[in-house]
């Protein structure tokens, strides 16, 4: 409360707000920011994000890849974003899009279950010369659901709503979801898995689990060397479990009637009943195993378990002192697990006694409310075996399921979809669906309620595109264009996608679209709909997401501003050619065709325009050139932010700088030939 009224706190918090909106600044707890930096992920990698949503990793793992991408090119790798929950993924698509980013395609899966888009052998030998032929990842991140007991300090509401139910009823999921993941990496790929729990039965018993599955296929790594200068607690390697008042050291401890609900793989030693009759399983009376009482041996001091002070306890064989305890007190954080693993061959074939195992010991997750934890209902189990886990995905899908003729439509848009995880039968291809009555329903392939995805090719939009804009021939064009809308003739925003989106698009065609894909590259034009736009000579303007990848290559329709014209733009959004202080500049502009056109700021007082190059730090705005005036096509806010900027930049007119027109929020990008054609303007 107190920090609210101070008013320099207020306005650096309002500061915060602005620029986390436009995308300067991501806030996020600090500790959260780290399973994605040991992921080491290169700007060429493939990257899966399984459980994505809100999106603040997926944000890292963008950045980290368009980290070194020049002006006009994209990097050569891609992040696939998922989430089972299609709200939490339309937040995720928010938080990203602020990346400005082809490279990134969210989806909306459950994550155990995510598709494998195989090709099948014969159609992978005439064609894989130069396409994939399989969705394998170089770096998968298993952010998992989890009971969020690390993030107690800012959700005190947890202190009343955990308990120890919440981690039973996610361990099952956890390791199938940590297992498909396994199952997607590409053979020395790199896998974190990470919860923001401190219960090892979400944390090491999952590591441990999935270790046992894998049977050497997958290693543990040891990564004490990297980040050093974080603080970090070993993983456990005996812990107890608590449930229903009572302490269990062993599964033979499980009452009968609990066996469904406390599972051998919980355990350290994670043995069932059977092999614990007569096996040697290891026991430490002492709490003397390694990283338990004392030094882990790799210099990192481990702290007393509370949970394990007693006697006797199974030990677990695996080294899960590789794994990362990141604990509050250590250095002010939330708290944090992280495990690194690595694929070092492919995963074992699947007996069908594990099988058997495995679909005994799946328990449909508690009902219970979870911190940031989403609990699915799944019904199908899930297998070790990576052909298994394909086959298990594909299968999960009802292709004959019936299309529900009474099932509630909304308006579906271009950014919009249904929640409803459905599928249409397999001979429908992006297809728009009547139903009676309704409004239309888009299919995507075979999710029903979902935008399709349909490859961009009417080459007479694409060509009058690139003579108005004068766009260079060396920028890539063909194949990387795709809308949301089956309906072609009515294509209202055409989305940019990377060479690398492109690959895994055309084979997700080749595999009967088994992405339900929500969001796909970038938005680059939008097609003009108010009434001066339809007179224009194109109707497609560039949009602020994908102008400062075209800019390099525009040739045409593009104006160098002095600072003092450009700031005068931006602050009256709208300025009439005699207007502007550099008369040439109004000329210029006046002799612009109609329509959108590019404003870039020159640096410094003079205007040597067209020798100017576009780079990395090239400010440009999009605008419109009405008849008699240029109209800033930005939003409000993002207005704002710039002129901030450049007034502390160039310090010009002092005095001025703090009263901005902070009148519009709105955030949404200007129409500015609305504006235009309000009925007291001269202009039209
Ligand atoms: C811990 S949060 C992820 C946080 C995210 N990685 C970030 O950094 O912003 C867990 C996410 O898993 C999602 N989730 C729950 N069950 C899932 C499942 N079976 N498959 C995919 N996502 C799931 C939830 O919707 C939630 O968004």
């Amino acid at each position: 409360m107190q920090l609210r009224k101070n008013q320099t706190l207020e306005r650096f918090h309002e500061f915060l707000k602005l620029e986390n909106e436009i995308g300067n600044i991501t806030r996020q707890e600090a500790v959260s920011m780290v399973p994605p930096l040991f992921l080491d992920v290169h700007s060429d990698h493939f990257v899966l994000d399984m459980c994505a949503a809100p999106g603040s990793k997926t944000f890292q793992l963008l950045e980290i890849i368009h980290q070194s991408s020049k002006a006009g090119s994209l990097p050569d790798g891609m992040v696939i974003a998922n989430d089972l929950d299609v709200q939490r993924c339309n937040l995720l698509i928010h938080q990203t899009k602020r990346m400005c980013t082809a490279n990134l395609i969210v989806t909306n899966h459950e994550a155990q279950h995510f598709p494998g888009c195989r090709l099948n052998r014969n159609y992978e030998r005439m064609e894989l010369d130069h396409n994939i032929g399989q969705l394998l990842f170089d770096r998968v991140l298993c952010d998992v659901p989890c009971s969020g007991d690390g993030t107690l300090r800012k959700a005190p509401d947890l202190w009343r709503k955990w308990n120890t139910g919440m981690g039973h009823g996610l361990h099952s999921l956890q390791v199938l979801i940590a297992m498909r993941g396994l199952s997607l990496l590409k053979i020395g790929g790199r896998m974190v898995y990470s919860t923001c729990s401190m219960n090892p039965i979400e944390n090491e018993a999952v590591v441990a689990e999935v270790l046992r599955r894998c049977g050497g296929s997958v290693k543990l790594v040891d990564v004490s060397s990297e980040l050093s200068q974080l603080i970090r607690q070993p993983g456990l390697k005996r812990w107890k479990i608590y449930d229903k008042g009572t302490w269990l050291v062993s599964y033979k401890d499980v009452p009968k009637y609990r066996r469904s609900v406390i599972l051998s793989s919980m355990f350290p030693s994670g043995r069932g009943h059977h092999d614990l009759v007569d096996s040697s399983c290891s026991v430490d009376p002492e709490g003397i195993t390694n990283g338990i009482n004392g030094n882990a041996g790799d210099g990192v001091q481990a702290v007393e378990n509370p949970v394990m002070s007693e006697s006797a306890a199974e030990v677990c064989d695996f080294p899960l002192e590789h794994c990362m305890r990141i604990l509050p007190h250590d250095q002010n954080t939330g708290a944090f697990f992280i495990a690194v693993l690595q694929k070092v061959s492919p995963l074992p074939a699947i007996t069908e006694q594990t099988k058997k195992k495995i679909d005994e010991q799946y328990v449909e997750p508690a009902n219970q409310s979870l911190n940031d934890a989403q609990v699915p209902q799944i019904t199908s189990p899930e297998s070790t075996h990576e052909e298994v886990l394909n086959a298990v995905s594909e299968e999960n899908v009802d292709d004959n399921e019936p299309i529900t003729e009474d099932l509630e439509v909304g308006p579906v848009t271009c950014e919009e979809q249904n929640s409803k995880e459905t599928r249409e039968p397999d001979n429908v291809q992006n297809t728009t669906k009547r139903v009676p009555g309704k409004r239309k329903l888009q299919i995507q392939g075979k999710w029903r309620g979902v935008d399709p995805v349909v490859f961009f090719k009417d080459e007479t939009i694409i060509n009058s595109i690139k003579d108005f804009y004068g766009i260079d021939e060396r920028f890539p064009f063909n194949g990387h264009l795709v809308t949301r809308n089956s309906d072609t003739n009515h294509v209202k925003r055409i989305y940019y996608i990377s060479k690398s989106v492109k690959d895994v698009l055309e084979l997700n065609f080749k595999v009967g679209q088994q992405l339900k894909i929500t969001s796909i590259g970038m938005k680059m034009f939008e097609r003009q709909t108010a009434r001066e736009g339809s007179s224009a000579p194109c109707a497609f303007r560039i949009s602020s997401e994908g102008l400062p990848l075209i800019l390099p290559y525009i040739t045409k329709q593009i104006l160098h501003a002095s600072p003092s014209d450009f700031k005068h733009l931006l602050q009256n959004k709208e300025v009439k050619f005699e207007d502007f202080t550099d008369a040439e500049f109004g000329e210029k502009a006046a002799n612009l065709l109609p329509g959108c056109c590019v404003v870039i700021m020159c640096i410094g007082k003079t205007v040597a325009a067209e020798s100017l190059k576009v780079d990395e730090s090239t400010i440009a705005i999009g605008c419109w050139k009405g008849r008699a005036r240029l109209s800033v096509m930005v939003t409000a806010m993002d207005c704002q932010e710039l002129l901030e900027r450049l007034l502390i930049r160039f310090d010009t007119e002092k005095g001025s700088s703090g009263h901005l027109d902070n009148s519009s929020n709105d955030v949404e990008e200007v129409q500015p030939v609305q504006e235009l054609n309000r009925e007291n303007d001269d202009d039209v």
